[in-house]
Parts: C-alpha cells; structure tokens; sequence
C-alpha cells in the first residue's frame, strides 16, 4: 500500500449520513498522523439526490477532487455496476462501502465485513466458531455472515423476523462458503439452537436507542454462549446487559464500527491507523452524545 496524495479528502455519500461518527473518527485519526485529512458527510436526502444516482455522484466526487468515498445505505449495493475494479471480498459479497479513486480508475472495497471480522478477532480472541446463530439477515447482517464464515465457523443458522429473507441469504452463503453448512431457521427455533450454540451475532436494529429492547429471549443465554451485537447506539445495549448477568464473553457493536473505519482510512491513506485511539475516539463520541 502507498500513500497517494499527502491530503485527504474524502466523503461519506448515503441517505441520512449527517449524525454519523465516522466522519469525525476518520478526522481526528488524520490530524494524529499529522495529515492534512478531510472528510465530509454527502447527504443525498438532504440534496434531493436518488441513490440511483450515485453513480453520477461518484463522478462528481472524483471530478471535485476527492480521494475517496465510503458508500453507505441505500446505495452499497448498486454502487458495483459504477466501479471499475472491485476487491474480491466485496466481489463475493456484493455489496461495496468504500471506493477510492485511483490513477487506474474506481476501486471498491467492504470494510464492513473487514471490520467485523477485526473486532471480531480483537474482541473475542480464540471463541470457538463450530456453531454459530446470526439473528438479522439484512445489510449488516450479510457482511457479519460473511466474516464469520471467511473466519472458519462451521455451521451457521440465519434467523430473521422475515423467513424468506433468511432462507434466501442462507442460500446466497451456501453458495458463496460451500465448505460450510449454512441454513435459515425461524425465531421459535431459538429456545432449541442456542443451548448447543458456541455463539451468536445480533444484527437487528433491535437495542438501538430508538428500538428498546432485545430481539429474542434473554432467558436463552447460557455461559458457554459467546454474544456479540452490532448495535452500537447504546454500546451496552439490553442484550450484552442479559448476556453479562448470564455469565457470557461478549463483544459490542462499536468493535465492527472502528474498524470498518481503520480498513477504510488504511485503504485511503496507505498508513495503518492507531485502531486503539481511534476506538478510543468513537467510543467519548458516543458517551458525549449519549448524555
Ligand atoms: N456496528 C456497525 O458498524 C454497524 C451496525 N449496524 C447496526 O445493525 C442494524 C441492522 O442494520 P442493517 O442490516 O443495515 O438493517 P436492515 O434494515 O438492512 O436489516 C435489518 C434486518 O433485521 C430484521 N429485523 C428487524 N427487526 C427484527 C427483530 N425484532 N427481530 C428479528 N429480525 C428483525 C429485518 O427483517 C431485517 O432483515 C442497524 O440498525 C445498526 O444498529 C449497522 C451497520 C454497521
Ligand atoms: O455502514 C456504515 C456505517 C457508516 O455509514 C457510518 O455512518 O458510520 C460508515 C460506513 O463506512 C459503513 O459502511
């Protein structure tokens, strides 16, 4: 990796992007390294821009000088047919979050399935993978999927309140990881998966501040359960509460958060970024908006 230019500027391009932490998290990472480092959110609702248009938004990007962008909903899946290269991984995945303008063109990346895939490794060091549930089959869900079966997990049930979107990423994995056993399965189904699970991966926006609660029965954690969420908003959310009092290691959604960003800022810059301070970062973030 080499660094391209010596400043930085890049954008965050979806719907809603305005309160999002990363911008800052990348920022504050830059002027650590003593870069001249900017990134701006691009808000496509608040500029009256359909996501469909993000290819034309991705020309603009580049012709306004930016180095980089990271993609987020709605537009990381339609983002591919704009790009002329895209890295394997988020070639599997279909779904891209970071593309970088290059000398030979646009180059998309999924620091989401990197990321997870980090943290997950940082924060749950040698949890076993023979057995795991993802409960949440949507985006984020996809990306947690394929990291965990890129990290060697076995035997991956997908849950989802919507049974046809389950079976049908189950299938998409299936495809994808042939080596593994991957299937759909249905939230009544719970109570008899999880006693023989090692682990399980919340990815509903159930827990977020905005959607209390914990999506399944907390009364089903056991102590031989890892439990990692991906809700970051609050970082200890009800769930990682009911897994603490059940005796489990667990892992929050900040972990995938950070690193989503160290991969990206890694990609942008060509530099490794210091992953604890920018954790360190995101983390006072969420404390000072939280009060
Ligand atoms: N830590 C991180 O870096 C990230 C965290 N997230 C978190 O992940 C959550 C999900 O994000 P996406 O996958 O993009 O959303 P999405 O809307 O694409 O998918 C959510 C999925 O959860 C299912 N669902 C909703 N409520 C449910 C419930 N009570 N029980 C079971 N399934 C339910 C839906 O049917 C859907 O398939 C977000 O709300 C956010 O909190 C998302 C992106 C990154
Ligand atoms: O989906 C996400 C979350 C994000 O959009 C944010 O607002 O922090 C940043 C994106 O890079 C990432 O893919």
């Amino acid at each position: 990796m080499t660094t391209r230019t010596s400043s930085h500027l890049v954008g965050l391009i979806g719907t809603g992007v305005g309160p999002s932490l990363t911008p800052a998290m990348h920022m504050a990472e830059g002027r650590a390294q003593g870069l001249d480092y900017v990134y701006r959110p691009i808000d496509l609702a608040a500029l009256d821009i359909a996501p469909d248009r993000i290819g034309e938004v991705l020309g603009w990007a580049r012709a306004l000088g930016f180095d980089a962008v990271n993609v987020t909903h709605p537009c990381k899946q339609i983002v591919l047919r704009h790009l002329d290269r895209i890295d394997p991984v988020a070639q599997q995945l279909g779904a891209v979050n970071t593309v970088l303008f290059t000398d030979d063109g646009t180059v998309g990346h999924n620091t989401d399935t990197t990321g997870f895939a980090h943290g997950f490794t940082e924060g749950l060091p040698d949890a076993d993978l023979d057995t795991v549930v993802l409960i949440g089959a949507g985006g984020a869900g996809t990306a947690v999927a394929d990291a965990l079966l890129r990290l060697g997990c076995r035997h991956l049930t997908v849950v989802d309140l919507d049974v046809d979107r389950a079976s049908s990423l189950a299938r998409e994995l299936t495809q994808r990881h042939p080596a593994a056993q991957v299937d759909a399965s249905s939230f009544d189904k719970l109570s008899v998966l999880l006693p023989d699970s090692d682990g399980v991966v919340h990815a509903t926006p159930t827990g977020m501040a905005e959607h209390p609660g914990v999506a399944f029965d907390p009364a089903l954690l056991h102590p031989d359960l890892w439990v990692a969420d991906i809700v970051y908003r609050p970082l200890d959310t009800e769930m990682l509460q009911a897994a603490h009092a059940a005796g489990c290691r667990t892992l929050d959604g900040g972990r995938m958060a950070v690193h989503q960003a160290v991969d990206a800022f890694a990609l942008i810059t060509g530099i490794s970024p210091d992953a604890d301070r920018m954790s360190r970062h995101f983390r006072q973030t969420v404390e000072n908006r939280a009060r």
